[in-house]
């Protein structure tokens, strides 16, 4: 699959602060890419400089099979749309009245922003005063006005925060409906929840790295369910120096491989302490994804 979008070793460093750390990221074409972490951990420094409109430390950006420059920005943006400080439009115009400011500037024809209208579904409410929107109409119309000029790649910078469920779905069953037309979309998010659904990859950020990159089945792979030991006897089996936590059932093990399992399941049977199970706990992706970025964090 061809990529979009791809950085290497994309770094940006305020005063002493290092804000997002040799990312290698790789969008591939026509998917709905999630980008993912707590507050802080580096997402809207990344897209604006994926928009070049803040510059690298250093590291590099490629957009189309093209490096971001100076020289190239204007015309590599004119097949993005982008929303960063969401939402966008001024409260005291009309949804259409906001429309026709990305109009003029751009130069779209009428059909372009009727059209942009239509795929929100915001034709009805199009001459309503902007203040008088729900927030998730409000974002609607900011992802209208990122899709007027027809971009081949969309930038969302958390387009459902603070939505209720029935506005996230919305958000969902656009961003999907777009990236099946062949848009790829680069969607930001704090909540796992928000984004797991319509996300084909997953980039995972946490203090500025990209700790995570693929599939949601990748994810999985990537994680290591605790164990849990059944046995009667957990005394004799922390008296071995096994790190474990008593449980109910037994012991239970985190982050141990498959090779620890058998190491510890071996020191047991030698020493004599009764085994009636061992299993692995299931986890949800949540947790997967907790684990991954530190259960301090704000996910
Ligand atoms: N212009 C700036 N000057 C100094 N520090 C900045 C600047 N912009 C961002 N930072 C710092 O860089 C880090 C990453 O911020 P960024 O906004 O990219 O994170 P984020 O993942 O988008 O979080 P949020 O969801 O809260 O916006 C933070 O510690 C932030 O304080």
């Amino acid at each position: 699959m061809s990529a979009v979008i791809t950085t290497h070793g994309l770094t940006k460093t305020f005063r002493n602060q290092t804000a997002v750390d040799s990312l290698d990221l790789y969008v591939p074409q026509g998917v709905v890419y999630g980008f993912l972490g707590p507050n802080g951990s580096g997402k809207s420094t990344t897209m604006k400089m994926l928009l070049g409109l803040t510059r690298p430390t250093s590291g590099g950006i490629t957009l189309f099979d093209r490096p971001l420059t100076p020289a190239s920005r204007t015309d590599l943006l004119r097949s993005i749309g982008s929303m960063i400080e969401a939402p966008p439009g001024y409260g005291h115009l009309t949804g259409l009245e906001n429309m026709r400011i990305v109009q003029h500037m751009l130069d779209l024809a009428d059909t372009q922003i009727d059209h942009a209208l239509a795929t929100v579904r915001l034709t009805a409410h199009r001459d309503k005063l902007v203040r008088n929107y729900s927030l998730g109409m409000k974002q609607r119309l900011g992802v209208a006005m990122a899709l007027a000029r027809e971009p081949a790649l969309l930038v969302l910078d958390e387009p459902t925060n603070g939505l209720d469920p029935a506005g996230i779905e919305e958000i969902r069953t656009l961003l999907v409906e777009l990236a099946s037309e062949g848009i790829t979309v680069m969607v930001s998010s704090h909540l796992l929840d928000e984004i797991d659904r319509m996300a084909d990859v997953l980039g995972i950020l946490s203090g500025g790295k990209l700790i995570f990159q693929g599939t949601r089945g990748e994810l999985f792979e990537h994680s290591t369910p605790d164990l849990i030991i059944e046995t009667p006897d957990p005394g004799a089996a922390l008296a071995l120096g096994i790190t474990a936590t008593p449980v109910l059932e037994g012991l239970r093990l985190s982050g141990i491989t498959k090779e620890q399992t058998a190491e510890v399941v071996r020191r047991l049977a030698v020493a004599g302490v009764p085994i009636h199970e061992v299993r692995r706990v299931r986890q949800s992706l949540e947790d997967v994804f907790m684990d991954l970025t530190g259960r301090g964090g704000l996910l």
